[in-house]
């Protein structure tokens, strides 16, 4: 496991609980350490104890040398630089896992796609993770699901098989964008529900928001080439209920703070952890303007970090233009969204022949 923060030592203790030796590669000798001696990790999980079976090293070759499955977990923005020193020890054909819920700011790359090319993987070998995953509930071993994702079924069915355990029921498909850009998406969801949290509105707000946000979410992941069945799943619809709802959520802290007047230089200041979605909100807008998909919620978040929308005026009242509201599309709008939806419906029926009568979307 690359990355012993809040999740990757989490993740690491539903690896080991499932059976699995688990080596946690900790940038910090001192986090390895404690890791490695007192099996926590106080910085992340206060309270919990990790299981015998996961044990730590700052020594990134030792972590990595006889892996049979390597898992990343590290903030999504510093992915690229880790890459270079992973590259000449990786094992050779074990499948790398993206624990990952960000894209990269300067090219807008999935983290799958980041470490295909960072460190010259064929995508059939990299894999995802996602879901309702808020770390410090698993690590009390409240149960949950996840989806692993890849382009190989296999691929993904071997990891599903290792990230299993009596709290963790791990399900497979093989739409690594819908299930990757579920985990981006719904942080930037998550930021807009913390906004409206702190400005004090109630769950009327929210729940339009909500609901809103999973059509931005689908829309967008589906002009990426997703399955819109992913963003109704786990990964999608799932997470993004997971992280509205939680105080646990970094994301949602960080909106919160914002709606409560904090400016964006104040709550990066007082957030010790990562909270991706704000680092994801200008290249996912920029991906959005490339498909001409309209992102009404994503840019009043955007509009809040800027200090340019006042947080009160955040709302579900949000319109495509000046006088459109987002749900009721013109009809010009709804032909060209018969057209696209009848589309999809070829594509998946086709996809279905392709993945022998199964939707290569959906959690199964
Ligand atoms: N926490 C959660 O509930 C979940 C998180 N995720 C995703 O997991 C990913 C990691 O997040 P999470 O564990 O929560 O983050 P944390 O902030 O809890 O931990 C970040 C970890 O990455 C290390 N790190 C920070 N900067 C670098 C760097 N430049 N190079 C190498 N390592 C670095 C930190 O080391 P140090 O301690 O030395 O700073 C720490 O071990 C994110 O993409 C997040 O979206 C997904 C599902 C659930
Ligand atoms: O991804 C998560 C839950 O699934 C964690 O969300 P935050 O990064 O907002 O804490």
């Amino acid at each position: 496991m690359v990355g012993a923060g809040s999740w990757g030592t989490t993740f690491a203790k539903v690896l080991a609980d499932g059976g699995a030796e688990v080596t946690l590669w900790a940038r910090r000798p001192e986090v390895a350490h404690e890791i490695r001696e007192a099996h926590r990790n106080s910085d992340y999980l206060p309270g919990v104890n990790l299981p015998p079976l996961v044990t730590a090293t700052s020594d990134l070759g030792a972590a990595l040398a006889d892996a049979e499955q390597v898992f990343v977990s590290i903030p999504s923005q510093s992915l690229r630089e880790n890459l270079e020193a992973m590259r000449p020890l990786l094992p050779s054909a074990v499948p790398v896992v993206s624990l990952m819920k960000g894209v990269e700011k300067s090219t807008g790359l999935r983290m799958s796609e980041v470490l295909e090319i960072g460190l010259g993987l064929d995508a059939d070998r990299v894999a995802v993770a996602s879901g309702p995953n808020l770390a410090l509930e698993i690590a009390k071993e409240q149960p949950t699901a996840a989806v692993v994702s890849s382009s190989s079924l296999e691929t993904a069915e071997a990891v599903a098989m290792v990230a299993r355990n009596r709290y963790f029921r791990s399900f497979v498909n093989t739409d690594v964008i819908g299930t990757e850009f579920g985990g981006v998406l719904k942080n930037l969801v998550a930021v807009a529900i913390g906004i409206v949290d702190g400005v004090g509105y109630g769950e009327n707000t929210k729940a339009s928001i909500i609901t809103r946000g999973l059509v931005e979410m689908t829309d967008f992941a589906v002009a990426y080439g997703a399955h819109p069945e992913t963003l109704s799943g786990l990964a999608g619809l799932g997470d993004l209920i997971a992280t509205c709802g939680s105080p646990l959520s970094r994301n949602n802290t960080a909106g919160r703070l914002l709606g409560q007047g904090y400016g964006y230089a104040d709550v990066v200041a007082q957030m010790h952890q990562t909270a991706e979605g704000l680092a994801s909100l200008a290249p996912v807008l920029a991906l959005a303007a490339e498909k001409n998909v309209d992102m009404p919620i994503c840019r009043q978040v955007e509009q809040v970090l800027a200090g340019t929308l006042d947080p009160k005026d955040i709302a579900p009242h949000l319109t495509t233009d000046d006088s459109e509201p987002v749900g009721e599309r013109t009809t010009d709008a709804r032909q060209t969204q018969g057209r696209s939806r009848l589309r999809r419906t070829i594509e998946r029926a086709l996809d279905q022949l392709r993945h022998g009568g199964r939707s290569a979307g959906g959690d199964r």
